[in-house]
């Protein structure tokens, strides 16, 4: 599905302050797999997630989605079929449409309309359809400008904007981060809700290794622009927080040391 082969990004390439971002990074996704990326500050995560979805290039290094070389594709080709959702809740939105506009917009430009054509009545019913699912009566403010809503309800709203034709990859970049613990909460068992019901291949950064253990199928660490820990599988339903650091330590022969992340 997705496909990261030997991916390396040097920020300041020859200079005082060169850093290597990714250092000859591989991962491969399978159809499906909910992943959660956790990590230091620093690690290379949101880099991880710009290289993907185009926002830089990389120095060496290829990347595939399903089946198709995107290594150079440029990114508003493809936002086409990679959903992202970031930290902050005004970002990825018009705050002077309304709701109804902002979807419309999201959905015409999934399926490759014009993003200012006119939905039928039928797709208007859909995309109605799909906000009363989130059960939290966002269908009768569909003429609310978007940027008046609660932080909480606004990263819905962009979760179903991002799923409205389903992404073949969906990057969600600590989209939970910026909300207080009651909407964080109902954010993660929407995203879990609308992942696992649409079947989407996903990729998330989070900072609390309880929820990455907890939500997705796989969990990864980072490290220095490295893949550190890659859990999967029956060896990941038992384990703890605790678990994860022992790992990281042992193969990076060094303590985990990060203030940011909640255990
Ligand atoms: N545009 C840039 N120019 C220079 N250096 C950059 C740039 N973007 C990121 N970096 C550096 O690359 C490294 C990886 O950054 P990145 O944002 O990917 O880390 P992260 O794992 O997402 O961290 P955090 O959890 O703090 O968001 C950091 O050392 C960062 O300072």
């Amino acid at each position: 599905m997705l496909n990261i082969n030997e991916a390396t990004k040097i920020f300041n390439k020859n200079t005082p302050d060169e850093h290597i971002a990714l250092n000859n990074l591989s991962l491969e996704v399978s159809d499906g797999e909910f992943v959660t990326i956790i990590g230091g500050n620093g690690a290379g995560k949101s880099t991880l997630f710009n290289a993907i979805s185009g926002t830089l290039l990389c120095e060496s290094g290829t990347i595939s989605l399903d089946g198709q070389d995107i290594t150079h594709m440029a990114e508003f080709k493809r936002a086409e079929f990679i959903g992202r959702i970031f930290q902050d809740p005004m970002r990825g939105t018009a705050p002077h449409l309304t709701v109804g506009e902002n979807l419309i917009i999201a959905y015409m430009r999934s399926i490759k309309k014009n993003m200012l054509g006119i939905p039928s009545k039928k797709e208007k019913n859909y995309i109605k359809e799909r906000l009363a699912a989130l059960n939290l009566g966002l269908e009768d403010r569909m003429n609310t400008k978007i940027g008046l809503l609660s932080g909480g309800q606004r990263q819905a709203v962009t979760l179903v904007m991002a799923t409205l034709v389903k992404p073949k990859l969906l990057l969600l970049d600590e989209h939970t981060a910026a909300l207080d613990p009651v909407s964080a909460k109902s954010v993660i068992d929407l995203t879990n809700k609308i992942v696992s019901e649409n079947n989407i291949t996903t990729l998330m950064i989070t900072h609390n290794i309880t929820s990455a253990l907890a939500m997705g199928t796989r969990t990864i660490m980072m490290d220095s622009g490295t893949i550190a820990v890659d859990i999967k599988g029956d060896e990941r339903k038992e384990l703890t927080v605790q678990d994860v650091l022992k790992k990281f330590n042992s193969v990076k022969k060094k303590e985990f040391d990060d203030d940011n992340v909640l255990l």
